[in-house]
């Protein structure tokens, strides 16, 4: 998907929501247990719920990698049912790679070409030949991790290197990566105040932002310093919405935690426009 594209449906629904799809068995509600697939039931049932008010959606595969070959399966079977169902959402494997080159290329193919999914994130720690790979795929965006929201990002990613911190080495050495149009940046909700330091460096690019809900980032916060002109966020929120309830109306419950998030984001595009 281009990124006008995503400009546009995020402008059609009044959202820049992304639902991530981090699917627990231990976590749905038990009568779906029975079914042939239960992960896949449980994600038709959330996306059909929800995609009026989301413009993405985030499957960690890590999440369906737990299950072995049916895990793989599942998580084929739901972007398989996002993309002949839902071709106008976005859709991001949360997978974390990043190899040598030869490698990274492999994995490129596998979430772009096999799985058919719109952008992968990717570790930036092995440097500009890691990376460059998956930015060689039209339309299709690699998602670096800059700076990310858990509490081991001070562990390395804030510690200064040549007067600079090194999540803002990721982001200024990537901008001059080849078809580094093709690059968004994580950041997560829970750093929202570094955010006007993030749009210093990349002011126009497209930020995913985790960490909002179950992890406790503030949207309010992310949408003061980390809007652009072309809006260029996407707000995941997980366990937040996909578990607000393990009743048989789950997807319905769901859905509305989903469009609580939709209607702030309403509110915020209003007032800026
Ligand atoms: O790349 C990510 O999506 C990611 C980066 C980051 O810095 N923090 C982060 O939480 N994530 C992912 O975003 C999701 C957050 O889930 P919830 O905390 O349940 O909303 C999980 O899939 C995480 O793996």
């Amino acid at each position: 998907m281009t990124t006008e594209k995503l400009v546009s449906e995020i402008r059609k629904k009044h959202s820049f929501l992304c639902v991530g799809l981090d699917v627990d068995l231990d976590k749905i509600p038990s009568f779906l247990l029975n079914e042939e697939d239960p992960i896949f039931s449980f994600n038709k049932a959330i996306i059909d719920a929800t995609h009026q008010f989301a413009v993405a959606y985030k499957p960690n595969t890590a999440f369906y990698e737990a299950y072995g070959i049916q895990g793989w399966k599942s998580l084929e079977k739901t972007i398989k049912y996002l993309n002949e169902n839902y071709p106008e959402v976005f859709t991001i494997a949360d997978a974390k790679r990043g190899d040598i080159g030869n490698t990274s290329s492999r994995y490129a193919k596998a979430f772009f070409e096999d799985l058919g999914f719109d952008s992968v994130t990717v570790a930036p720690y092995m440097g500009k030949d890691s990376v460059e790979p998956f930015l060689n795929f039209k339309d299709k965006h690699t998602i670096l991790l800059a700076l990310t929201s858990n509490e081991g990002a001070f562990d390395f990613q804030t510690k200064k290197v040549e007067d600079d911190e090194v999540y803002k080495h990721v982001l200024k050495t990537s901008k001059n990566w080849k078809n580094s149009e093709n690059l968004m940046y994580v950041i997560g909700a829970t750093k929202a105040e570094y955010l006007a330091e993030v749009r210093n460096i990349v002011p126009k690019s497209f930020l995913l932002v985790p960490g909002v809900g179950a992890q406790g980032g503030s949207l309010t916060e992310v949408c003061k310093y980390g809007m652009a002109e072309n809006i260029g966020l996407l707000i995941n929120s997980s366990r937040g919405i996909i578990y607000a309830s393990q009743e048989a109306n789950f997807a319905e419950v769901a859905a509305k935690q989903a469009e609580k998030m939709q209607l702030e984001m309403k509110t915020i595009l209003d007032g800026i426009h």
